[in-house]
């Protein structure tokens, strides 16, 4: 089974809520699918997220990389995913939402005609994993709102963005744990909002305060890889690199330093699987826990990332909440999700359907 074609789509993903983190707000997510053909007709699908101040992906730059792409995969075959890696990687560096796109779409392929969910490939560890979701910044009176409705809807672990203001941090982190009942745990997102000495302070208070949080997301600026050993080193809470690793080399710089407890992985920034999986990999020699993550994807995203978080025993947390901001679900099939708990389904590959409102582009 050889590839034919690459057609490529966008749909949108209108929010329920306006998405609000340190550096974006976000009203209606685009997202660009892939749908990847071989000569027997199957159909792998895949999806890149535009996330400009993460991974530096836009709508024109997902359709420039696999304009490129496309012509030097065409007529390689499938179950070559080594030959394909190569070829996109030779073509051209960075793109790594582009590249996860088409790199979803690859395995979907494998395991449609292997008759494998992906799950089971990757390692069938379990087949369904917890979610925490993400309470956006806002005023006190948002926050708590939004996390009650959390919690009401059967969320145990609320992931919540602080802003840049350590001290506004502190405060609303402080009224969010009065207001959640016991057994509620709460995770921070610092966005890389302070800077490293900065960082101990604020998290050396959350914990004299008894705020009892689970991890702190991505502390201090991304390239800044000595302040984040810093500010592991220099706590008790656990400290989860996010923007610091984006690809595999990110990671195996973290991973050497021990310049975190824990990396969040998202497919969008690694490239996809076969990145993900090496990142899990390194990781899991030096005892390195993952969580896996995600941007503001649409279910094929979230079907792709869950199905690699639930096949690892070293994936142990994840925050892949997305579905539940959208006003409707323009995917057919993929994960089931009931209140936190995703669900991989037993179909070949990632089990997605159809796409609804894809409007093709022409490359
Ligand atoms: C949506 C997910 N829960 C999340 O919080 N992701 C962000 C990155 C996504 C974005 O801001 O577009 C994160 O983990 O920082
Ligand atoms: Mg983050």
């Amino acid at each position: 089974m050889r590839i034919r074609d690459i057609k490529v789509g966008k749909i949108d993903l209108p929010l329920k809520r306006t998405y609000k983190r340190a550096q974006r707000i976000i009203e209606t997510p685009e997202e660009i699918v892939v749908k990847v053909i071989t000569d027997e007709g199957e159909i792998g699908i895949g999806s890149a997220a535009t996330t400009s101040q993460i991974t530096g992906d836009t709508e024109d730059s997902i359709l420039g990389a696999l304009k490129l792409i496309k012509p030097k995969i065409i007529g390689i075959e499938t179950d070559d995913t080594e030959g394909i890696f190569k070829a996109i990687d030779k073509t051209l560096v960075n793109n790594s939402a582009a590249k996860a796109a088409i790199d979803m779409a690859i395995y979907d392929l494998f395991g449609k005609k292997y008759g494998i969910p992906l799950y089971k490939f990757f390692g069938g560890y379990r087949n369904e994993i917890e979610t925490d979701i993400t309470i956006n910044f806002g005023t006190v009176e948002e926050m708590v709102t939004s996390s009650l409705d959390a919690i009401m809807k059967g969320y145990t672990h609320l992931k919540v963005k602080v802003g840049t203001d350590s001290q506004v941090a502190i405060d609303r982190l402080n009224v969010l744990k009065k207001s959640v009942r016991k057994g509620v745990t709460l995770r921070v997102d610092a966005d890389q909002g302070w800077r490293p000495k900065e960082a101990v302070r604020t998290i050396r208070k959350m914990e004299d305060m008894g705020l009892d949080i689970d991890f702190i997301e991505q502390p201090v600026k991304a390239w800044d890889y000595d302040g984040l050993k810093y500010v592991t080193d220099h706590v008790e809470t656990e400290i989860l690199a996010d923007e610091s690793v984006q690809g595999a080399p990110d990671a195996l710089k973290i991973i050497q330093t021990r310049g975190a407890d824990l990396i969040n992985i998202k497919l969008m920034k690694c490239g996809g699987f076969h990145n993900a999986i090496k990142i899990i990999n390194m990781a899991e020699i030096v005892g390195i826990k993952c969580m896996m993550g995600c941007m503001l994807e649409s279910k094929i995203g979230i079907t792709a990332a869950a199905s690699l978080a639930v096949a690892r025993r070293n994936m142990i947390k994840a925050d892949l909440d997305t579905m539940l901001m959208f006003k409707e679900d323009s995917i057919v099939g993929g994960v089931n999700i009931d209140k936190n708990i995703i669900k991989v389904s037993n179909e070949p590959g990632l089990g997605i359907h159809e796409v609804k409102g894809w409007n093709e582009i022409i490359l």
